[in-house]
C-alpha cells in the first residue's frame, strides 16, 4: 500500500472519530429527547466545536425536564397548600386499587368537610379562610402517621394519601388497614386535633369537622365511588350533628344520600368553577336570520361530567342555592353576550331561565340592574325567561319590579305557556312581552288536533295582545313550516340547532344566519 492510502486511511479514521461518530451520537441523542427521554447520555466530552454542541443539548435536556416538572406539579398539586389535588389522588387511588386487589389489602378513604368554614370565611374574609385552610393542612400532615403520608415528587414510589379537593374538603387514603377499626382511630385522632384552636391573623379560631369513611373493597372497588361513598357518609356525619364521623351505610336512605349528596356537590359546583352555559339559537322563521339565544346552564362535574340540568335544578331549588346559581348564570349570559356584541358579532339578545324562588327574593330587580351596570349590556337584550306557574305564585310586588324592568327594556317572556293556568284577563295585566310555546305542545300538535288547536289559540292570543312569540323543542321541518304559516315569530329546537357551548356559538354569529335546515321554508317565504 502507497504512502498516499495510508494517509487516506488515516485520515478517513480521524475523521471517523472526531466527526462522524460524535455527530451519530449527538443525532441519537436528539432522538432520544425527542422520544421523551430529555436526559440523554452523550458518550463523548471533546472540548471543540461539537462537544459545545453535546453540552448544550445536555443544558437544554435538562431544563426542559425542570419545567416539565414544574407544570406536572401545579396540574397535580393545589397551589394553596401545596397538598395533592383532586387529580393526582384519583390517579394514586386507581393505582393503589389495583395493587390492593392484588395484595389483598383493605383500604379506607376518610371524607373531611370542615364545619363551619363557609361562616370564617364570609365573616373574616377570603385572606383568614386561606391562612386556615393551610394550618389546617400542616395539622393532618402532622398527625398521620410517618407511613401514612410521605409526600415526594410522583406518586409512583410514594404513599401520598392526603389531599385537598378544593375548598375546605380534604381526603385521605388509608392504603393498609386490617379492619374498619383502623380507620375509626384515624378518624377520631383528626376530630380531636380539629377540636383544638387555629390562630390565624392574632385571632383564635374553632372550626371542627366531620368525616365519613368508605372502605375498600366492601364499600365499593373504584376509585369514584370509593370518594362518592366517603363523601355521602360525610354527610351523614354532618346530619348526625357534626364534629364526629359515620361510615358508609348503604342502608342509610339512599334517596336522602344522594340529595345531601348533590346538594353538597352543587355548593362545591359553584365555588369551583364548575358550571358553564350552552346557548341555543332561537331563528326568525321567515330569514334564518338568529335573534336570540337561551341560555342553558351545564354542570360539568369532574367525576360525573356533564350532568343535565333537570337533574339538579329541582335541588338547587330545594336547597335555595337556586339563588346564587341563577345570579351566576344572569352574569355570565350579559358577560357573554356584551362581549360578543363588542367583537362585532350579530346583535342577538340573550335569554335566561328564572325560577320561582329568585323571584320571590326582593333584591331580584336589584340584582338585574346590577348585572346590566356590570356587563354593559342594552336592557333590551335582555330577555327573562319565567314559567307561567312561577308568574301565577309571585307576590303584586314582584310583579311590580318585572314591571319596571320591562319599562328598561328588558323582555319578559312567558316560558311553557299553555301548561300552566293563566287565565286571559291576566296576562293582559301582566308585564310580559313574549308567550314561549311549551315543547310538549310542538311535539304532538302534527298528530294530536287538540294540540294542534292549543298552538293556534296561543299564537293568536299572542298577536291579539301585540306579544311576540316563540316555539320551543322544534324537530322537524314540518313543525317548522307549519309554525312559520300560523304566523309564529321565532322558532328554537334540535332542527335548527343544540344548546352549543359559547366557542361553537360563536362561530355560527359570525354568519348571524342558520339557513341550511330551513331552506324549504325560506323558498315559501
Ligand atoms: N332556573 C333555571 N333553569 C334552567 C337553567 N338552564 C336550564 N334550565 C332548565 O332546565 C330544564 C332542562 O334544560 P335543558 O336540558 O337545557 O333542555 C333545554 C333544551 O335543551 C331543550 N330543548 C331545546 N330544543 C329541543 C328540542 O328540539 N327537543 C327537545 N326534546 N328538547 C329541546 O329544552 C330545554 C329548554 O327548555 P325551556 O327552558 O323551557 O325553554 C329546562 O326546564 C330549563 O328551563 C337555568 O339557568 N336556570
Amino acid at each position: 500500500m502507497g504512502s498516499t492510502s495510508l494517509i487516506i486511511i488515516a485520515l478517513f479514521f480521524a475523521m471517523h472519530v472526531l466527526m462522524i461518530r460524535p455527530l451519530q451520537h449527538l443525532m441519537q441523542a436528539v432522538q432520544e429527547i425527542g422520544q421523551g427521554n430529555l436526559t440523554p447520555d452523550i458518550a463523548f466530552s471533546s472540548k471543540d466545536e461539537l462537544g459545545q454542541m453535546a453540552l448544550s443539548f445536555q443544558n437544554m435536556g435538562r431544563k426542559l425536564k425542570k419545567s416539565q416538572w414544574k407544570v406536572k406539579r401545579l396540574a397535580y398539586h393545589d397551589s394553596l397548600t401545596g397538598l395533592p389535588n383532586r387529580l393526582l389522588f384519583r390517579e394514586y387511588l386507581q393505582h393503589m386499587i389495583a395493587l390492593a386487589r392484588r395484595g389483598n389489602n383493605k383500604m379506607a378513604v376518610l371524607f373531611l368537610d370542615l364545619d363551619n368554614f363557609k361562616r370564617i370565611n364570609d365573616t373574616l374574609g377570603h385572606q383568614v379562610g386561606d391562612q386556615l385552610l393551610k394550618k389546617m393542612a400542616a395539622r393532618l400532615i402532622s398527625i398521620l402517621r410517618a407511613e401514612d403520608f410521605i409526600h415526594r415528587e410522583t406518586y409512583r414510589n410514594t404513599s401520598e394519601v392526603l389531599a385537598r379537593l378544593g375548598g375546605d374538603e380534604f381526603v385521605i387514603l388509608l392504603p393498609k388497614i386490617d379492619d374498619s377499626q383502623d380507620a375509626a382511630k384515624v378518624a377520631s385522632r383528626i376530630l380531636d386535633a380539629m377540636r383544638k384552636s387555629f390562630h390565624v391573623d392574632g385571632q383564635e379560631l374553632y372550626v371542627g369537622s366531620s368525616i365519613g369513611i368508605s372502605l375498600f373493597p366492601e364499600d365499593a372497588t373504584e376509585e369514584n365511588d370509593l370518594i362518592k361513598r366517603a363523601d355521602a357518609a360525610m354527610y351523614q356525619a354532618k346530619e348526625q350533628g357534626r364534629n364526629n364521623f359515620q361510615f358508609y351505610s348503604a342502608s342509610y336512605n339512599l334517596a336522602t344520600f344522594e340529595h345531601l349528596s348533590l346538594e353538597g356537590r352543587l355548593r362545591r359546583a359553584l365555588a369551583n368553577d364548575e358550571f358553564e352555559l350552552h346557548y341555543q339559537p332561537q331563528v326568525r322563521a321567515e330569514t334564518g336570520e338568529i335573534v336570540g339565544l337561551e341560555a342553558l346552564l351545564r354542570w360539568n362535574d369532574p367525576v360525573e361530567g356533564l350532568i343535565s340540568p333537570d337533574q339538579f335544578i329541582p335541588i338547587a331549588e330545594n336547597s335555595g342555592l337556586i339563588v346564587p346559581i341563577g345570579e351566576w348564570v344572569l352574569r355570565q349570559a350579559c358577560r357573554q353576550i356584551s362581549a360578543w356584541q363588542a367583537a362585532g358579532l350579530s346583535r342577538v339578545s340573550v335569554s335566561v331561565n328564572v325560577s320561582a324562588i329568585q323571584l320571590q327574593r326582593q333584591e331580584c330587580a336589584t340584582k338585574v340592574d346590577q348585572v346590566l351596570n356590570e356587563t354593559g349590556l342594552d336592557p333590551r337584550y335582555l330577555e327573562l325567561e319565567i314559567t307561567e306557574t312561577a308568574l301565577m305564585k309571585v307576590k303584586p310586588e314582584v310583579i311590580d319590579q318585572l314591571g319596571a324592568m320591562q319599562r328598561k327594556g328588558v323582555i319578559i317572556s312567558l316560558d311553557d305557556f299553555g301548561t300552566g293556568y293563566s287565565s286571559l284577563s291576566l296576562l293582559q295585566e301582566l308585564p310580559i312581552g313574549k308567550l314561549k310555546i311549551d315543547k310538549s305542545f310542538v311535539r304532538d300538535m302534527l298528530t294530536d288536533p287538540k294540540d294542534a288547536a292549543i298552538v293556534s289559540a296561543i299564537l293568536l292570543i299572542a298577536k291579539s295582545l301585540g306579544l311576540k312569540s316563540a316555539a320551543e323543542g322544534v324537530e322537524t321541518l314540518e313543525q317548522a313550516t307549519w309554525l312559520a304559516e300560523k304566523g309564529c315569530d321565532k322558532l328554537q329546537g334540535y332542527l335548527i340547532s343544540r344548546p352549543l357551548p359559547a366557542a361553537e356559538m360563536a362561530k355560527l354569529l359570525k354568519s348571524g344566519v342558520i339557513t341550511e335546515p330551513l331552506k324549504p321554508i325560506l323558498e315559501i317565504f
